[in-house]
């Protein structure tokens, strides 16, 4: 530690949103967001990390075949689901991990255009089945998560409210991007221990679970676990900062996409993840905006970077699906469901 700087992330109480305390909230909210570019969030409701981390083990102890037939099509043939699902993890890989990604619910019937990447992002929820278990089981654990999903989204849009009043922009500057409904995914990450990691995977001491990235999204609401640290935050001077478990918060950063929008004047900042326990559970939600949102929108006083033409429209949806068709795993999707004449995006 340098000139007695306390590296620590800033905390941050959502429950001072409501009454005299607001204009300090947004201020101290602002502060946080264009400099560390990563918070500890008090007070948000629906957030119980006892039960979810209870739920997410739940999951992760299925049988393989259960995990498996809710798989994504890419990793398993047999399934229909591209989008939503289960993914195993990938051998050899850096990144060493499982995951489970739950989509929005969607209350009202979806009218997508008629291309493959609006079918492909809009796809509906797939929901394990414990051939063991009881099936109220299984209706109580997606019921669950889709509060869960729910709650965050009430959490993130709340926090985009306090942004943009500290930005001088209307509250719901942003609402818009994300009603009637939204692209938003909660990921249940498993990271098994791994005993024989690639070289690729070393850097110094550290063995790497996730390599050093930004997220894309617009915000990033984290359940890290006490058992399970492992996360490491990119500090304002450059260094890679342990960022311990804090009970009852959730770990906040701000995605590429928001960043874009505020003119990079709110920090999406690097991270990663290492291997300091053997396995690892955590639980991201990633607020994205619906398929047809027009993103190219600048908050007031930045410079847009998404497009030089500010009367120009970036629709999410298309958008975000050219980056995910670049990924390894989606890389031929366009050929497997290319049929029918339909338009890619
Ligand atoms: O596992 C974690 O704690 C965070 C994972 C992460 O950074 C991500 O999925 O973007
Ligand atoms: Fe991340």
């Amino acid at each position: 530690m340098e000139g007695g700087e306390v590296r620590e992330l800033p905390v941050i109480d959502i429950r001072l949103a409501k009454g005299s305390t607001r204009p300090a909230l947004v201020k101290q909210l602002k502060d946080a967001l264009t400099t560390v570019g990563f918070i500890y969030l008090a007070g948000v409701d629906g957030f119980d990390e006892v039960e979810l981390l209870r739920l997410t083990r739940w999951f992760f102890s299925l049988p393989m075949e259960s995990r498996m037939k809710i798989s994504k099509k890419c990793f398993n043939s047999n399934c229909d689901f591209e989008y939503r699902g289960y993914f195993p993890v990938i051998p050899g890989a850096i990144s060493h991990k499982e995951g489970f990604e739950i989509g929005a619910v969607q209350d009202q019937p979806q009218n997508p255009p008629n291309c493959i990447a609006a079918k492909f992002l809009n796809e509906p929820n797939q929901w394990p089945t414990d051939p063991f278990g009881d099936t109220a089981f299984n209706e109580y654990f997606k019921t669950w998560m889709e509060t869960y999903h729910h709650n965050m989204t009430e959490a993130s849009l709340e926090l985009l409210r306090l942004i943009s009043e500290g930005f001088d922009a209307p509250s719901e500057f942003f609402t818009s991007l994300f009603t009637p409904t939204h692209l938003s995914t909660l990921r249940l990450i498993r990271y098994p221990p791994r005993h024989d990691p690639p070289e690729s995977a070393r850097d110094g001491d550290y063995v790497i679970q996730t390599a050093e990235h930004k997220d894309s999204v617009m915000i990033t609401l984290l359940a890290t676990f006490k058992e399970y640290p492992g996360l490491q935050v990119r500090w304002t001077d450059d260094s890679l900062m342990d960022v311990p478990h804090r009970p009852g918060h959730l770990v906040v950063n701000i995605g590429s996409l928001l960043a874009a929008i505020s003119g990079g004047t709110l920090k999406a900042t690097s991270h990663r993840i290492v291997d300091v326990c053997g396995e690892r559970f955590s639980v991201p939600y990633f607020l994205e905006p619906r398929y047809d949102a027009n993103i190219n929108q600048c908050l007031p006083g930045g410079t847009p970077a998404l497009c030089d033409d500010p009367g120009h429209k970036v629709y999410y949806g298309p958008w975000v699906f050219e980056k995910i068709t670049k990924f390894a795993e989606y890389k031929d999707l366009i050929t497997r469901v290319g049929n029918g004449g339909v338009a890619v995006v």
